[in-house]
Formats: C-alpha cells, structure tokens, sequence
C-alpha cells in the first residue's frame, strides 16, 4: 500500500488492533454454553452432515454404538477405490489422471475411444485466449502463483460468452476449459513470477496438445522442455492421489457454498483455490518444506529420534517455526490410522529418496510420522493422528526438481477435476442456499449521539 510504512498509519493500525480486541470480544464459553458445532464439527470430532455426495467417498473411521473406532483410511472416486487406480496405471506403465478427470466429472470409466476423444479434446484447448497471457498473467505477476491463478481463473469470465448460466451443457463446457488452461496458466505465471521476481530468464513454451497433463506441466516449467518418464509418472500419481476428497474438504464446500448462490464457475473455482491456499489445507505442503528446514536449522543430526522428539515438542508448545503449534502434514479431519494417498506418496518418497541421494532427509518425515502422535498425545491426550498427504508430497516434488512455489498449484491443477464435478453436483441436486446459522452475543446497544461519545 502507498505510504504504508508511514508512521502515522503504523500507529493508527496499532491502535484500531486495540479498539477492536476491546470492543469485539466473544467469551469462549459461550461455544459450549450455545452448543456450537465449531468448524461444523461434532464434539466426537466427526463432521456435521451437510449435503450427500456421489463424487468421492473418504472413510477413516467406524462408528460401532455412537463411539468412533479407527480405521485404514480409503479414498474412492465415484466408488471406484483410488489405489486399485494407481495399480492399474502402474501395471499397465501409462497415465491416469485424465481417465480420473472423466471418471469424476462424467460419472463413469471411460471406453479407451472414450478416453482418447476427452484427452484429445482438453489437449487442444490448453492453449489461453488471445492476449490472455500478456494482459491477464505477464502485465500484472504475482510472487504467490496461487494468488495469480484465482485472478486468472476469475479472468476468464471476461473471455467468456455465455459465463453466468448454469445449465448443465454450460457449466460442463466451462468445467473443460478450466481442465485445460488452468495447467497453462499456472506454467505461465511460475514463469513470469521467476522472471520479474527471481531475475530469471523468461521462458515461454507453447503447451503440447498431444502430451499427457503431466508430461504437458513439465515441458512447460523446463527451460529445456525436458523431463524423464519416472518424473512425468510420478506427477501423475500425484494428480491421480490430489483429484478429489468429498464434499465436506474446505475447498470443495467452498465450490458448494459459492455455487449455491446461482453464482458463475469462474467465481465458484476462484474461491476454492483461495481456500486451498491456506495452510492448513493444501498449502500444508509448502509449510511441510519450511518445517523441514527449521528441522535442519536446529537439529544437530536429523536422524537422531531424541533431538527430532525434542525439536517436536517444541513445536508443538508454539516455541520456535512459525508458533502455530502445529505440526504440518499431520493431523486430518476423517483419517485417523491413515491416510490411503500418503501410503502411495511414501512409497514412491522413499524409492526418489534412493536415487537422489535425500535418503537422510526422508527419514527425517519419518521420524516426523512416527513421533508426532506419540508426543502430541503426551501433551494433549491421546488422539488419532496420522500423517496426511501433505507431509510427502513436497518431498516428492522436491525430487523431481519442481520448485515449491509451485507445490500447491499442483494440487489446485490437479484437484480442479474434484471441485467441477461437486460443482455440477450441487447446482444440479444441493437444491437450496448453504446458509448455516449464527447465534448473536453482541446484547443490546444504544445508539449515542457522536456529541456524547467518549
Ligand atoms: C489436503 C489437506 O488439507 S490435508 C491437511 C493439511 N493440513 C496440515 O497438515 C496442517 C496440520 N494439521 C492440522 O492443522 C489439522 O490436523 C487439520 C486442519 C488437518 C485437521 O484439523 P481438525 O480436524 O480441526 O483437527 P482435530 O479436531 O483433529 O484436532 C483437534 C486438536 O488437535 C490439534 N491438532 C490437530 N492436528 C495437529 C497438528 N498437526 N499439529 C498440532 N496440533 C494439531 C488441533 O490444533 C486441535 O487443538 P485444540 O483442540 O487445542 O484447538
Ligand atoms: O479432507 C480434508 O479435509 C482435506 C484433504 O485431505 C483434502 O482435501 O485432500
């Protein structure tokens, strides 16, 4: 902001902070007194029932006579279990997240012509409208590529000719352009963010109709173009595990709350990105690789289980890193044995970690996996927690040499496949406006003449 270092404002910033502490306060035990299902959640930590959902299935836990016994987690898109996809793709050596894509959107396994038309199809339209690049991505970059992408994203309604209906021809449409562009996009804006921000080169490559989504991202990202199999193999096992979780994730009720209203794609879309930027959702795996940085900083010998114990604990008394007290890439909402994408993730972790020599540095995440419950249950009372996909995917990434201002629009690419079809979901069968409610504390007030205030 103009001026924003001034003194003047400094102070006067400081003082509303107080004025607003003094005069807005919410007494913490009114939550409990009014029976508040804080962060819609059940005080079993389950999740408040919402709306019914046909997209993706995620389950963590049973619950046998009203009490919740864990569970090995399992994630299923339209019912078809997400591991029976990445075998077959790893049996067969091929690609899966396009066939993922369609699964989620259309409801159904595609026919190989079925597949192939959508493949050629969504190649075809990667390429951004006229001018979109320069005005829309290079005339205004942005140092966080998320922020870029949801401008962009709500940029697109202007290149749009029929952006506000929401039949269902109209929002499928919609729903493949963003399939396509969004990976263009955010290549565009990584990019332009290392040129005017990094001081790099400007590399600007055309995207490849022809390639795979995830061959298409890394040609885009390379100076060189150039890319391995393994490496394209394994960003797509990382697209396939990042499509889709369910209604009730921050991100994809966030498309659901926006839709609700009758609002346009672009903006349902654009809001979710938002949500998923925040670090306690998607953005966990950018946090993930900083915590493991202070880790390094602060650890004599990062494979050492009483120093790594200690430097956790730390953490979790809110002293050192970022003194949230959490712990990232930890910890999930549904899951409580495990999380079924964090097992293939750690697989394929371990197997880069050999052959690029980070073998010290993975054992560090596990070590990180294994304590953390233990001593968070030493602090706080036993609770189920298991490590969630955040806490290896940056680490993957960071093996194959994809920088982590990129890690969370990877998920956001990838996950564009699960928020379109909760989308088309909510405007065809949600039926209703998502309007919770909130009980009001403020009491009553006189309104007071501004010649009586203090
Ligand atoms: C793609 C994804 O979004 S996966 C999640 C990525 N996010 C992270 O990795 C961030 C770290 N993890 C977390 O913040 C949480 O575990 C979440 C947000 C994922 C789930 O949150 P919740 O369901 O509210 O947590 P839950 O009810 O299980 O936790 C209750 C308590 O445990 C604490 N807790 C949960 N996870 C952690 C953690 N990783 N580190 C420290 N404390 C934690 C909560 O802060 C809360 O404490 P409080 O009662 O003192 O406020
Ligand atoms: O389900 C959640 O709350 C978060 C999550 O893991 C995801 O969206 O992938």
């Amino acid at each position: 902001m103009e001026g924003e270092n001034k003194e003047y404002l400094k102070s006067a910033l400081e003082q509303w902070c107080s004025v607003i502490e003094q005069n807005t306060q919410i007494e913490p035990g009114y939550y409990d007194n009014y029976k508040v299902k804080r962060g819609l959640r059940n005080s079993d930590g389950t999740g408040v029932l919402a709306g019914l959902t046909n997209v993706g299935q995620v389950h963590g836990y049973i619950m046998y006579e009203d009490e919740m016994i864990p569970d090995d987690g399992k994630l299923s898109y339209r019912g078809v279990d997400v591991t029976d996809i990445v075998m077959a793709c790893e049996k067969e050596n091929r690609f899966g997240y396009e066939e993922v894509c369609y699964l989620l959107l259309f409801g159904k396994l595609p026919t190989q012509k079925e597949l192939d038309d959508f493949k050629a199809l969504v190649g075809a339209m990667r390429p951004l409208p006229f001018g979109f690049r320069e005005d829309m991505i290079m005339k205004t970059p942005s140092n966080d590529i998320m922020n870029k992408l949801a401008r962009s994203v709500l940029s697109m309604y202007s290149y749009d000719n029929n952006p506000d209906s929401t039949d269902l021809y109209n929002i499928i449409r919609q729903s493949i352009l963003l399939f396509s562009r969004v990976p263009t996009m955010v290549a565009y804006a990584y990019q332009a963010k290392a040129h005017y921000f990094d001081g790099k080169s400007l590399y600007i490559h055309n995207p490849q109709p022809e390639l795979s989504m995830a061959e298409n991202f890394l040609y885009m990202i390379r100076p060189d173009n150039q890319y391995t199999d393994l490496e394209a193999k394994v960003l797509d096992l990382a697209m396939i595990l990042h499509a889709e979780h369910g209604g009730g994730n921050n991100s994809a009720f966030t498309t659901r709350v926006v839709s609700s209203t009758g609002s346009d794609t672009y903006s349902a879309i654009a809001a979710a990105i938002g949500s998923l930027k925040g670090p306690k959702h998607g953005g966990a795996n950018r946090k993930v690789m900083a915590m493991i940085e202070d880790f390094k900083a602060n650890v004599d010998d990062m494979n050492d289980r009483d120093a790594v114990a200690n430097h956790i604990a730390k953490l979790l008394d809110k002293d050192g890193f970022d003194h949230s007290g959490l712990i990232y890439g930890m910890g999930h909402a549904i899951y409580t044995k495990s999380d079924p994408r964090t097992v293939q993730l750690k697989k394929k972790a371990e197997e880069l970690a050999d052959v690029t020599g980070n073998m010290k540095e993975f054992k560090l995440y596990s070590l990180i996996e294994e304590l953390t419950p233990e001593i968070f249950a030493e602090k706080k009372g036993k609770k189920h927690m298991c490590a969630n996909v955040d806490l290896y995917s940056g680490f993957v990434y960071k093996c194959l040499n994809i920088p982590p201002e990129l890690y969370t629009p990877m998920f956001a690419i990838s996950r564009m496949a699960g928020w379109c079809a909760h989308r088309i979901e909510e405007v065809m069968y949600g039926g209703r406006i998502i309007r919770p409610a909130y009980k009001s504390v403020c009491g009553a007030g006189d309104y007071v003449p501004i010649k009586d205030r203090a």
